[in-house]
């Protein structure tokens, strides 16, 4: 069983109060790790450690500096791929192929974009007239926030945790994060490889713990935290913001959504059965983009629904290491009771079940696993709660449409707006389709493509701010302007 320690300037430490509590595998519940609770003094600790690093060696980097020790970062992740796939396969249970193409990659990738961005961007400046005709020159000049705060979920954790701290540092900030009990490996891991590359101490902290009266609450209310970035459920988001309301602290969130796959009867029928699967079903579909409300036009949807159905049975269940597994578990048995709790629901509602709906047969070394089933269904009232709430597992509603009034209207009729996928070959509609829709990430023949240097976050109850390029400078900097009168 492994050892999780908090990382605090540097160095890995227990708890002063010598809590502990455990990590099971999602794979077949035994224990695999050992996590330290961070209570408040490790919060203490690891924000002291963050603000002198602020104020120390790293505060007076140059630029250029910062950049070279990102891309060492991003070095040693790619040389040490193993270790983080090893880490997150046991965190998460899900296929070693996902984690080698998409997750782990995209950990390194997260350090050298956001180090390109601040390398390149430019720096805005107005020449203005006065009175006198000598003028003033007006530029703007990019500082850090300061300490930031970073809270994650358990779904991509060390895709999602990079996503931020690779601006955060690039922008020259430093940072506390606090990773989801759930999967704490990949964050304890970083901190090896801050060591490795000599990114000063007190840059990179974590600090381990849960939720509410836990680590993340007394991170988020530590007056030390300048400023918070959050990726998780929206109600979570809702307790945090109050939180940072104190001090006035400034929130960046990635939250939850309900995503809609549109599926128009010209699209490449292969592709849309392809993409569709992809989004409701990849890691198990717990993905925020992915697509728990799918939408086909009438005169494919039984050929559709039939084509769906033999993808999601066609998944193999196995553990990450198996060559053909291509489908894992559930984060949690806790996750999966809610999971299993809307399959009963929908049921109740009248849901035609087309295919799963309950807990599948795996081999007897997996039985105690939190699996479930891919699950498609049917026939439920667009206002039943399987159609109108997060599930944030392996299932989707599917329904016919007639017209693009009728399902942009059905699209847009929930409080989330975070992403959705169009099928179609008629290039007019997709884009005309796609500026209706209320989301902040719109696919059109394709799903989760990602560019970095583009703005990625969610509308209405799905997010506040944008990350991605240069708008995550927008939240990583403060702008100062200096007026200079010639
Ligand atoms: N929009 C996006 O980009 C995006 C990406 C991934 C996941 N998500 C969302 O994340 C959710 C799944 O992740 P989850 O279950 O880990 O989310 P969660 O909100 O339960 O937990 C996320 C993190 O917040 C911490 N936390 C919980 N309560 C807190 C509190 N009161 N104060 C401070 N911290 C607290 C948790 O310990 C964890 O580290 C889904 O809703 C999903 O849609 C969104
Ligand atoms: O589960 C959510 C996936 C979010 C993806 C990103 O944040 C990203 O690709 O940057």
């Amino acid at each position: 069983m492994r050892q999780i320690d908090n990382f605090i300037a540097g160095e890995y430490t227990g708890a002063a109060s010598g809590r502990r509590f455990d990590k099971r595998s999602p794979l077949d519940n035994r224990i695999i790790a050992s996590i330290a609770e961070a209570g408040r003094p490790e919060i203490d600790a690891a924000v002291g450690a963050a603000r002198a690093a602020l104020h120390g060696e790293w505060g007076a980097l140059s630029t250029e500096q910062r950049v070279d020790l990102l891309y060492g970062v991003a070095d040693e992740i790619t040389r040490r791929f193993e270790d983080f796939v090893a880490a997150e396969m046991a965190d998460t249970g899900q296929p070693g192929h996902v984690m080698r193409h998409v997750f782990i990659p995209r950990g390194a990738a997260n350090f050298k974009v956001f180090a390109d961005v601040i390398k390149n961007v430019p720096a805005e400046s107005f020449r203005m007239a006065t009175p006198d005709g000598r003028g003033a020159l007006n530029y703007a000049i990019r500082v850090p926030k300061g300490v930031v705060g970073v809270i994650c979920p358990w779904n991509a954790p060390f895709m999602l945790m990079t996503w931020k701290v690779g601006p955060a540092l690039a922008c020259g900030n430093t940072v506390v994060v606090k990773p989801s009990e759930e999967s704490p490996q990949t964050a304890a891991l970083l901190g090896e490889v801050m060591n490795a590359v000599g990114i000063p101490k007190g840059v990179y902290n974590v600090v381990h713990g849960l939720g509410p009266d836990s680590a993340g609450e007394f991170l988020t209310r530590h007056p030390g935290v300048d400023a918070i970035t959050f990726t998780g459920e929206t109600r979570t988001g809702t307790a945090i913001m109050q939180a940072a309301a104190e001090g006035m602290r400034d929130v960046s969130f990635e939250l939850g959504g309900k995503n809609a796959g549109i599926v128009f009867a010209d699209c490449d029928f292969d592709a849309a059965v392809e993409g569709i699967s992809r989004a409701a079903f990849l890691n198990t579909g717990q993905v925020c983009l992915g697509t728990e409300r799918v939408y086909v036009e009438r005169p494919i949807f039984e050929r559709f629904v039939q084509a769906l159905k033999a993808r999601a049975e066609a998944v193999k269940y196995g553990r990450p290491e198996d060559h053909d597994s291509s489908y894992g578990p559930l984060i949690s048995h806790e996750h999966r009771n809610k999971v299993l709790s809307y399959y009963r629901k929908a049921v109740e509602l009248g849901a035609t079940v087309v295919t799963g709906g309950g807990v599948p047969d795996v081999p007897d070394d997996l039985a105690e696993g939190a699996w479930v089933q891919p699950t498609i269904w049917t026939g439920l009232a667009d206002d039943a709660a399987p159609v109108r709430e997060e599930i944030f597992g392996p299932c989707c509603h599917v329904r016919p449409f007639d017209s693009e009034d009728e399902v942009v209207k059905l699209a847009n009729d929930t409080p989330y707006g975070l992403a959705t996928t169009i099928w179609t070959t008629n290039l007019a509609r997709a884009h005309r389709v796609a500026a209706r829709v209320d989301v902040g990430i719109t696919w059109v023949n394709s799903w989760f493509l990602r560019d970095l240097r583009t703005p990625f976050g969610g509308s209405k109850q799905s997010g506040i701010g944008r990350e991605g390029g240069v708008h995550s400078l927008e939240f990583y900097t403060e702008t100062r302007n200096v007026c200079v009168k010639l």
